[in-house]
């Protein structure tokens, strides 16, 4: 491959995803690299993304962005986890709470003490050993739905983790603070339209010119140009994976509504007919959208069923976004590399998008070419992106895979249509083995924790037909005060807590 010194930067895009890289590589590289950021004001971001997962809080740190100075940036809350109501059944919800649940027991998980003590619970204690009774064992959970809010490392005394917390925050005041902080570093921002790209005889990305006709090369081309892939697609011809049939929701209304009271420290995705509702709330406003199968529900109906469930009063027009889920086949391909929506999209169901964004960014850093770009690396970030999006990808299948709902539309509706889908083979394995033997293996870099997916399988309605036979070394009154005890720690916790809102005043 090409022995070129990789020095210019050209990243093709401003949304979050285009400041974001543009802010970590000039936070890194230094002046060992020019960077110019091309942004059309015309066509604009796509203006959605305001809901994060933990991970975030290490991109700000990186940056040196204190979490103080990003929460008055960009009017953001805290985040501890996502409600999904009417998910499983009507009228049902859970939680997928951050954070650990309970404390384990040396190599075995908590859930299996909790597994154990329910079976043998007797009708007594019904209700602390229901499946719902199981998120009396997060503290994340509990903080949630009592609105508390504190950064708290761990409870010491009870040798258990503390809160794990992410963010809600408007995306566009995100991608301002990172605009700002960029420029002080040296990274050129240009804004203009792309009309069209010159490749070079060997097939990589020379140059892209404006609409002015202005021209820019580079010696690496960073696509976060969105959903139009303006480079990896339209100019390098990279195919997209489509996984419609497995995630078949392609569309979706946002509008944001006036905030209400109390300020929830979580996200809500209420399940409807044919998708979903996002409800985010932001300090200034609710961010709110629907999510849609087209095939299963019109335009009109979705717009009307998104206005009708509003928290309050809508603030703008509701805004059509169109979608394909899937990803790129490759994320590399010669001289260019796509980060953000040009690289693929899942469902915003676990507000995930940012997080592969960061994610892309820190990959490329450790592969950043030093004289010129080997195959090697190529391929090697392309294998872990690959294996990253369809990890993710699992996750969210499994909550629309496990459902028990009935629709109006019966056997076609969406619902049943996912029921009985054909999942992926990585997929089943983990459920089977869940089901048989309430264990929950995760390859070592896998995102979601084990405390993910055994919340999100019995939220969905999974009873594990057995547990770990180590629980049976705990007498039965040991494990009832060990229970209890975790219980009486995450009360007295939370009831320390200061509100949210109030823990938000005073950032
Ligand atoms: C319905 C929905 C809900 C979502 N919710 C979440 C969520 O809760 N959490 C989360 O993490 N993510 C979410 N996402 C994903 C999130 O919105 C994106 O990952 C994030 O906004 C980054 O987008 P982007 O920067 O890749 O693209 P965009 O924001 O679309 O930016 C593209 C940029 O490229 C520029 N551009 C395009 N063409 C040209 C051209 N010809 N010339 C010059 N410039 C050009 C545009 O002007 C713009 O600056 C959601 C996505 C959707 C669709």
């Amino acid at each position: 491959m090409d022995q070129t010194r990789i020095k210019n930067i050209v990243i093709v895009g401003g949304g979050t995803s285009g400041w974001m890289t543009a802010a970590m590589l000039a936070k890194l590289f230094k002046k060992q690299l020019n960077i110019t950021l091309i942004e059309s004001d015309t066509i604009g971001t796509i203006g959605v993304g305001e809901a994060t997962i933990p991970p975030l809080q290490i991109f700000n740190s990186v940056l040196g962005i204190s979490e103080k100075d990003f929460i008055k940036a960009t009017q953001a809350t805290y985040k501890l986890g996502i409600e999904f109501e009417n998910w499983h059944k009507n009228g049902d919800a859970y939680m997928h709470a951050f954070g650990n649940i309970g404390r384990d027991l040396g190599f075995t998980s908590f859930h299996h003490y909790w597994l154990s003590a329910q079976a043998n619970c007797g009708q007594q204690d019904h209700s602390t050993f229901s499946a719902k009774g199981f998120w009396q064992y997060s503290l994340n959970y509990q903080a949630a739905k009592h609105n508390k809010f504190q950064p708290i490392q761990t409870i010491a005394q009870a040798q258990m983790s503390g809160i794990t917390h992410a963010y809600h925050f408007d995306a566009s005041l995100y991608a301002n603070l990172l605009r700002q902080y960029s420029i002080q570093r040296g990274v050129v921002r240009v804004e203009g339209t792309i009309t069209s790209t010159k490749l070079s005889n060997d097939g990589s990305i020379d140059s892209v010119t404006l609409l002015n006709g202005d021209c820019i090369n580079g010696d690496l081309f960073i696509d976060c140009s969105g959903f139009s892939a303006l480079l990896i697609e339209k100019a390098l011809g990279v195919e997209y994976e489509n996984w419609q049939h497995w995630l078949p929701c392609d569309s979706a209304y946002a509008v944001p509504c006036e905030s209400t009271s109390p300020v929830i420290p979580y996200t809500k995705a209420t399940a409807h007919d044919a998708g979903w509702q996002w409800r985010i709330p932001l300090q200034h406003r609710t961010g709110n959208g629907i999510v849609y199968s087209s095939q299963h529900m019109s335009d009109e109906q979705a717009k009307q069923h998104l206005l009708a469930n509003l928290d309050g009063k809508p603030l703008a027009e509701p805004r059509k976004i169109n979608f394909t889920t899937g990803r790129r086949v490759k994320q590399w391909h010669k001289n260019c590399v796509a980060i953000g929506l040009s690289s693929g999209f899942l469902e915003p169901l676990e507000s995930t998008s940012l997080h592969l964004v960061q994610s892309a960014i820190i990959r490329l850093t450790k592969l950043f070419p030093r004289n010129g770009i080997q195959s090697h690396q190529i391929d090697e970030f392309n294998r872990q992106s690959q294996t990253e999006f369809e990890q993710i990808r699992d996750f969210i299948i499994l909550h629309y895979h496990l459902n028990a709902k009935q629709s109006a539309d019966g056997e076609h509706g969406l619902w049943q249509q996912c029921r009985d889908m054909d999942i992926p083979e990585s997929l089943q394995r983990k459920i089977d083995l869940f089901k048989s033997t309430a264990t929950v293996f995760r390859h070592q870099d896998e995102l979601f924790t084990e405390a993910a997916w055994i919340q999100v399988m019995l939220g969905q309605g999974i009873i594990p037909s057995d547990y770990h036979p180590l629980t049976q070394a705990v007498s039965q009154v040991d494990l009832t005060d060990y229970l209890s005890n975790i219980r009486k720690v995450i009360a007295t916790t939370v009831n320390q807590m200061p509100t949210h809102e109030a823990y938000i005043k005073k950032c």
